[in-house]
């Protein structure tokens, strides 16, 4: 998970959402952004300075592991959502190839997870990045960590492995954007 001696900083495309913009959800299906998921996350994550987003995520009942906490898979699924939305800053494609959690604190239901990633380098197709995520507001303590490697994809890495159903569902949306959010690609 350390970037090699080839790497350089990242940079934010110039189109990238504003500071302070929300990204929305980039496919309403997804579990953990998607509006039209009722058992996901629905996570929502806003562009920040520089190659940086922060999101929240409300524990409900429905993600506990042990009585009254968040299960941990959860928690590393809303760390994997958020570090994935930092691609659309770069608007490259890419997909989670390791994600390396530390679990700090136990996280109630009902708290917030106030998450901040940021991407730190980008080597060839590895794009490095960081996240935390903090209980009882943005200045909390870190409940969370992780560390993530994604790996730029082409939009074939989808059309070629998902189900046929879902890739003809999301294909033909007539909302152009949905169309290419669904598969990350810049509209
Ligand atoms: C607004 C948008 C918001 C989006 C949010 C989405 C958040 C959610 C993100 C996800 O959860 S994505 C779903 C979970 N991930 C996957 O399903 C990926 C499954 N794995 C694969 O499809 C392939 O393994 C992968 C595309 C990641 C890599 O296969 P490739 O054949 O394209 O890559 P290759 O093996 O040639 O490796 C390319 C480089 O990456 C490195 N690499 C690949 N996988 C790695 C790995 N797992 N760990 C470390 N390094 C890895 C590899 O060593 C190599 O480094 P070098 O360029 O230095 O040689």
């Amino acid at each position: 998970m350390t970037p090699p001696d080839d790497a350089t900083a990242p940079v934010r495309h110039p189109d990238a959402p504003a500071p302070g913009e929300l990204l929305g959800a980039h496919y309403a299906h997804c579990f953990g952004c998607g509006d039209a998921q009722p058992h996901g996350l629905m996570l929502q994550a806003r562009a920040a300075e520089g190659v940086a987003i922060t999101a929240e995520f409300t524990v409900k009942p429905e993600h506990q592991g042990a009585p009254g906490l968040a299960h941990g898979g959860v928690l590393a699924t809303a760390l994997d959502e958020t570090l994935g939305s930092l691609n659309w800053l770069l608007r490259v494609i890419a997909v989670t190839g390791r994600l390396e959690t530390d679990f700090v604190r136990p996280v109630p239901v009902d708290t917030v997870l106030h998450l901040e990633a940021e991407v730190t380098a980008v080597a060839g197709r590895k794009i490095y990045s960081t996240a935390v995520g903090r209980i009882g507001g943005p200045d909390g303590e870190i409940a969370v960590r992780a560390d993530g490697l994604f790996i730029e994809v082409k939009v074939d890495h989808f059309i070629d492995n998902g189900r046929p159903e879902e890739i003809q569902a999301a294909m033909s949306d007539p909302d152009q954007v949905r169309r290419a959010r669904a598969f990350e690609v810049n509209p």
